[in-house]
C-alpha cells in the first residue's frame, strides 16, 4: 500500500501556498489549572497569555501522552521522543516501549537475530546490561529489565552484570534506592538458581552515560570507565550501599550521582566488560543511548580515549538510529516511522530551517523526522544548532539559549530563504526537570520572550505561526495525592516533581498570513500531537495525505 502512495501533495482547496510558516515547540509546556506550582501560570508570559485569548478558534489543547502518542497506556506521560515523532510524522505509531513489551510478552525477543547474536557469548562470557533503572517509561522500564534478566538466564546466560543509571528525572528524586532494592532482589533469586548475577557499576543518568546529541562526551567517558574499565572514584561492596551512601551528601541527587563500581573483598571490580562478553543497552529510547552505542560499536572512535576496546557482541534494545543503522544488532525492531511531514514537504519543494540548542537539537531534526539523522534534501533544508551550556545544571542558567535560538530563527525568517522555520525552546522542560521552582519560573519567562521574537518576525514577513508543545512539565512541579493536593512531609515541605506530566498541551495558530476564515475545528475534541502535521501542511497550502491524522483546522467563509 505505502509504495503506491504518491509523494506529490495536492493543492489545498482553500489555502494559498507561499506563506512562511513558523512552528514553535515549547518543550515541557503543558496546560493546567492556575496554581502556585504551575510555573507557567506564575511566570510572566504575556505572549502565550495573549495567544490563549484566541481560543477556541485559534487556541486549544491537544493530547500529548499515552496512546495518543503510541505509548502502551494512558497512564504513560508524554516525552520528547514520542511527542516530536508524532508532531513530525502526522501518524500514531506503536512506540519502542510498547514494541518491547510485546516482544517480551510473546517471547519473540529471544527468537530474534539480536538475541541469538549475543547468546553466542553466554557460554564463555558475561552478559552486561546497561541502562536507566526506573519505572519512568521514557527511556526504559525496570519491569522490562526484570523480564529480560529472567529470560536471558533461562536462555543460557550464566554470568550477568547489570550497570545501572539512577534516574530522579522521569521519577521522583530518591527513588533510586527502591529500584536498586527491587533489582537486587531479582538478582539474588537468580543466584539461588546458580546464575552469577550482580550489579557491577552505577551512576546518575545526567552525569554518567546518558548525555545526548554529543553535548558532553565526558559524561559517556565516566560511564565507560566504570562499566568497561571497572574504574570509578567510588567503590562499594554492593549497589544498595553505594546508592544509600552517595545520597548522604546533602546535595546528592539521583540524576547526578557520581560513578561507582562494585568491588570484591580484595578491591577488584566485579564486572568490567571484557573480550568475549555480550552487552545489551536496555533503554528503548534512542537519544541518550546513541553516544554509548557509538563507543561500544565503532572500531574507529576519537571522542575520548577508550583505553581498552573490548571485542564484544553488542545489541541495543532497539536500533537507535535508522540512518546510521546503529547499533547494527538489536533485540527489537524499532517502529518504522515513514512518510514524515518533513519528507513530504521537502519532496514538494518546501524550504525548511530547523533550530534548537544542543540538548534539544535532535528533537526538531532527528525525532521530528522519525528517528532519522541527516537531511532529506540538503539544498532545501538547513538545520542549525546553538551550543548548550556544558556541565551545569539548568537551574543555574534557566534562560538557557532561548533568546539565541529565537534570534537565529528571526534571521532565518527575515532572510526569506525558508518556507518553514521550526524551533524547540527547551526551558520549560530542562529547567522543570531540575525540580527548582524559582528557576523554572525564570525559564518560562525566557521561553515566552523567545516566542515573541519569532512571532514578531513572522508578523514582519506576513507569515503564519503554530505554537505548541511536546508534553507537559513546567505546569506542574509538585507531587500530589490522588485528589490533586500537594503532598507535604512532616516539616511541611513539598516533594518537587521533576518528571513530565499527563497534561494536554496548548496549540495556537495566527499571524497576518492566516486567512480570515481559518479556525480550529470543533469536531476533534480528542485530537493529539499527531494531528499537527496535517495542520501545518494545510498552512503551507497543501492537502495532507489521507493516511495522516486529520487536520485541526477548517476554513469557513468570512
Ligand atoms: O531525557 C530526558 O531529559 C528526560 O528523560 C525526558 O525528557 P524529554 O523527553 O523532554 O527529552
Ligand atoms: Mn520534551
Ligand atoms: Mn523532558
Amino acid at each position: 500500500m505505502a509504495e503506491t502512495r504518491r509523494w506529490e501533495l495536492a493543492a489545498h482547496r482553500r489555502l494559498e501556498k507561499g506563506k512562511v510558516v513558523g512552528v514553535v515547540v515549547l518543550d515541557g509546556w503543558g496546560e493546567a489549572a492556575p496554581d502556585t506550582f504551575n510555573c507557567i501560570h506564575v511566570a510572566d508570559t504575556p505572549t502565550l497569555d495573549a495567544l490563549k485569548k484566541g481560543g477556541p478558534e485559534r487556541w486549544r489543547v491537544i493530547k500529548a501522552h499515552g496512546t495518543a502518542v503510541g505509548l502502551p497506556t494512558d497512564d504513560d506521560m508524554g516525552n520528547s521522543e514520542v511527542g516530536h515523532n508524532a508532531l513530525g510524522a502526522g501518524q500514531i505509531y506503536a512506540q519502542g516501549a510498547k514494541l518491547v513489551d510485546m516482544a517480551l510478552a510473546s517471547g519473540k525477543i529471544y527468537e530474534g537475530e539480536g538475541f541469538k547474536y549475543i547468546q553466542q557469548s553466554f557460554e564463555n562470557g558475561t552478559l552486561h546490561l546497561i541502562g536507566l533503572l526506573s519505572d519512568g517509561g521514557v527511556h526504559s522500564r525496570i519491569d522490562q529489565l526484570q523480564l529480560l534478566l529472567k529470560g536471558a538466564s533461562e536462555h543460557g546466560a550464566k554470568r550477568i552484570r547489570v550497570h545501572i543509571l539512577t534516574d530522579g528525572r522521569d521519577v521522583l528524586d530518591g527513588s533510586s534506592v527502591k529500584f536498586v532494592e527491587l533489582i537486587e532482589n531479582d538478582l539474588a533469586k537468580l543466584r539461588d538458581k546458580g546464575v552469577d548475577a550482580r550489579i557491577a557499576s552505577g551512576g546518575g543518568r545526567m552525569y554518567v552515560t546518558m548525555d545526548r546529541y554529543e553535548n558532553d562526551w565526558q559524561v559517556v567517558k565516566r560511564g565507560w570507565d566504570a562499566q568497561v574499565l571497572g574504574e570509578a572514584p567510588h567503590k562499594f561492596q554492593n549497589a544498595l550501599e553505594a546508592v544509600k551512601k552517595l545520597r548522604e551528601d546533602p546535595k546528592a541527587n539521583d540524576q547526578y550521582l557520581p560513578p561507582f563500581v562494585i568491588v570484591d573483598e580484595r578491591g577488584r571490580p566485579i564486572g568490567p566488560i571484557m573480550d568475549g562478553d555480550a552487552v545489551v543497552t536496555f533503554n528503548f529510547r534512542a537519544d541518550r543511548m546513541v553516544m554509548l552505542a557509538k563507543a561500544l560499536e565503532y572500531e574507529s572512535f576519537d571522542k575520548f580515549d577508550r583505553v581498552r576496546f573490548p571485542k564484544i557482541r553488542y545489541a541495543g534494545m532497539l536500533q537507535y538510529d535508522g540512518e546510521l543503522k546503529l547499533p547494527s544488532h538489536f533485540l527489537v525492531a524499532p517502529p518504522e516511522i515513514e512518510r514524515t511531514s518533513g519528507e513530504y514537504l521537502a519532496r514538494n519543494g518546501i524550504r525548511t530551517y530547523a533550530c534548537s540548542e544542543t540538548v534539544k537539537f535532535g528533537h526538531v531534526t532527528f525525532f521530528w523526522n522519525g528517528n532519522r539523522s541527516g537531511y532529506f534534501h540538503p539544498n532545501l533544508e538547513k538545520y542549525e544548532e546553538i551550543p548548550s551550556d556544558i556541565g551545569i545544571p539548568f537551574n543555574e542558567q534557566p534562560k538557557m539559549k532561548a533568546v539565541e535560538i529565537a534570534k537565529k530563527t528571526r534571521d532565518a525568517i527575515l532572510s526569506r530563504k525558508f518556507d518553514q522555520v521550526r524551533v524547540n525552546i527547551a526551558n520549560g522542560d530542562m529547567v522543570g526537570h531540575t525540580g527548582d521552582i524559582e528557576a523554572t519560573i525564570v525559564g518560562c519567562k525566557a521561553a515566552d520572550e523567545a516566542v515573541k521574537i519569532v512571532l514578531d518576525a513572522i508578523e514582519q514577513v506576513g507569515g503564519i505561526f503554530v505554537v505548541t508543545a511536546d508534553h507537559g512539565n513546567a505546569e506542574d512541579m509538585v507531587k500530589r495525592d490522588k485528589s490533586g493536593k500537594p503532598l507535604r512531609d512532616k516539616d511541611g515541605n513539598v516533594q518537587p516533581l521533576t518528571s513530565h506530566t499527563l497534561n494536554p498541551v496548548p496549540i495556537a495558530i495566527g499571524g497576518p498570513g492566516l486567512q480570515p476564515g481559518v479556525r480550529f475545528r470543533s469536531d476533534l475534541p480528542s485530537a493529539g500531537l499527531a494531528n499537527v502535521a496535517a495542520t501545518v501542511m494545510n498552512l503551507h497550502g497543501f492537502e495532507a495525505p489521507d493516511h495522516y491524522e486529520p487536520t485541526l483546522i477548517e476554513v469557513v467563509d468570512k
